[in-house]
């Protein structure tokens, strides 16, 4: 729809966002650089129209976006292509701190390795949206979602923060209706649609960084 590309500021809706994560994958299963950031932004955008108590997280996202982007747009733009080219240039180039920060402590390999476990929160989150009942409490779903994998990376601090920010996550009929996808079986419908694509971009960079041991990068 022409309408919805030519204002960035309208009304959020969530399904153009997730959409962005079908984009991410080419015909031979690479993960595009540049979509793969654009669905983070998307749910930045989100995530910011939820409240200032989460600026910190948003903060922390939209700096780690940065760093993607400045390397796409960088003199070695064409090598951050797909996450593919990205991590084959760094390691080739030993452009990546391996075992302890050093000189390259902002590699284009680390800094996805964030988000990437955060797409797995993502994951876990919007399959418990999609299971639950209007009982289920998102501050709830959204806690088990993050102790089962982002938790995992994050100091007590982080973690203390985090718990204490998903308190204020409104319930879930006002945070299906900041979603903006329609009543709850349309959301479900969608959630059903998105969530094996999105599990597909995560596995691929699994097992990408798996292959090449980087799933522990500093
Ligand atoms: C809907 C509620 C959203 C809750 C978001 C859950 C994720 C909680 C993450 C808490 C991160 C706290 C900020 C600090 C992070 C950093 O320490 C830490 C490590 O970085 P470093 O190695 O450079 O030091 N950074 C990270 O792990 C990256 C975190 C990126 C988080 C992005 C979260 C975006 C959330 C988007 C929400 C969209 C929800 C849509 C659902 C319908």
């Amino acid at each position: 729809m022409a309408g919805s590309v030519a204002s960035d500021d309208q009304k959020f809706c969530l399904t153009e966002v997730l959409d962005t994560f079908k984009l991410c994958l080419s015909e031979n299963k690479e993960v595009y650089l540049e979509q793969y950031v654009a669905g983070w932004r998307g749910l930045v955008k989100f995530l910011n129209s939820l409240g200032s108590v989460f600026g910190f997280i948003s903060k922390d996202a939209v700096n780690k976006i940065q760093v993607l982007v400045n390397y796409l747009n960088g003199e070695n733009g064409s090598q951050y292509i797909t996450v593919q080219s990205m991590v084959k240039y760094e390691l080739d180039n030993e452009l990546v701190d391996l075992t302890k920060r050093g000189s390259h402590p902002d590699s284009g390999c680390r800094t996805l390795l964030r988000l990437h476990r955060a797409l797995r929160w993502l994951e876990l989150f919007l399959e418990r949206l999609r299971t639950s009942t209007e009982e289920s409490k998102t501050s709830v779903m959204c806690a088990e979602s993050y102790n089962e994998s982002l938790a995992l990376h994050h100091p007590w601090v982080v973690r203390k923060a985090a718990g204490m920010a998903f308190l204020v996550l409104p319930g879930r009929p006002a945070f299906f209706e900041v979603m903006n996808v329609g009543p709850p079986e349309q959301v479900v419908a969608m959630l059903g649609e998105a969530l094996p694509l999105i599990s597909e971009v995560y596995q691929i960079t699994e097992e990408l960084y798996a292959q090449h041991l980087l799933l522990d990068l500093p």
